[in-house]
């Protein structure tokens, strides 16, 4: 197997041998990080992109058992496999392991071969779920992400928002008059624009934190971390524009014989609402009025006013 530095491990045993023993074995394929205590592995999990734990049972402070349950609690370390690497060696700790979300378990003391051997096998498997997990977050025909990519996202971005008292803004784009452009230049057409659309909105888009996603049809959103009223309003103006320059012809629209799209600009402060259910509907309202108004334009609904 060739050097693979892209997969990252983390090594946890309270014993230093322990620890270098296993480095050794794993260093020449992986990037190996160690901690001595549990409370280090879960800073590090929360932290850092992860493909695998190795995890020693009988540490000081929190058990490796504890850990591993924490760590399959949590939305951010739960699909990072663990496999407990432990003197304890009883059919009755074997199957707690694996009980409590363990992926596999190997008794101390060890073979370096097999432990090198299951340790690849479990980030095959972890590349496997990775790959399957994008491609499910992915639109078909504009390969953008989807509505399943933004309903984690939102559902993540609002108790995020909720936690650090942040804005989180979004926006809602329908592409105006997409019946009138499919009926007449054909469908195929119309899915080309599409593409074109959802391209220039990822082209767009300059924070690592901002998701531009196809909810279906002509319709994508665009949500923004940390981003007020202003500052979203801001941004739905780029994206207007951005498609507007596109300058795809659109014979039998108005107001522009070009493709354009209407945005619904919402805002909350998540830590003054209870779900973001109320944040879509700010912005969906906004949308209609957009459309009501005219279509290539921008309307916005602050819920919290406060926060420009
Ligand atoms: N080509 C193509 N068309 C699609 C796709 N999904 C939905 N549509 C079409 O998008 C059109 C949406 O039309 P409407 O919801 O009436 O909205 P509109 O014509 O854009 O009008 P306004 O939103 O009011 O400006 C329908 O004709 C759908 O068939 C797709 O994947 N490809």
């Amino acid at each position: 197997m060739d050097k693979r530095m892209d997969y990252t491990i983390l090594v946890v045993d309270d014993s230093p041998e322990n620890l270098d023993l296993i480095k050794n074995i794993l260093e020449p394929y992986y990037t190996i990080k160690v901690a001595l205590h549990g409370e280090l592995a879960l800073q590090i999990a929360r932290k850092q992109k992860l493909d695998l734990i190795l995890l020693d049972i009988m540490l000081e402070g929190i058990s490796g058992y504890e850990i591993c349950r924490l760590l399959k609690s949590d939305d951010e370390t739960r699909n990072i496999p663990v496999i407990f690497l432990t003197a304890k060696r009883s059919e009755a700790d074997e199957v707690q392991g694996f009980k409590i979300g363990g992926s596999d378990y190997i008794t101390k003391p060890f073979s370096p071969a097999i432990v090198l051997a299951r340790v690849k096998m479990q980030i095959h498997l972890k590349a496997k779920t990775d790959l399957l997990e994008m491609l499910a977050s992915l639109d078909g025909l504009t390969e953008i992400p989807n509505r399943r990519a933004f309903d984690t996202a939102i559902d993540r971005q609002f108790n995020q928002a909720k936690r650090t008292v942040t804005p989180l803004s979004l926006l809602i784009l329908d592409i105006d008059n997409f019946k009138l452009f499919n009926d007449h230049y054909g469908h195929p057409l119309g899915d080309d624009c599409l593409r074109r659309v959802a391209k220039s909105l990822i082209n767009q888009t300059q924070r690592a934190e901002d998701l531009v996603a196809r909810m279906g049809g002509e319709e994508f959103v665009i949500l923004l971390p940390n981003t007020d009223n202003t500052g979203a309003t801001m941004r739905a103006e780029q994206y207007r524009a951005a498609v507007e320059q596109l300058k795809i012809h659109h014979a039998v629209s108005s107001p522009l014989p070009y493709v354009t799209v209407s945005i619904g600009v919402g805002t909350v402060i998540a830590s003054t609402h209870d779900h973001f259910s109320g944040l879509i509907k700010a912005a969906d309202n906004a949308l209609y009025q957009a459309k009501h108004q005219g279509r290539n334009r921008i309307c916005c609904q602050n819920l919290s006013p406060n926060c420009f």
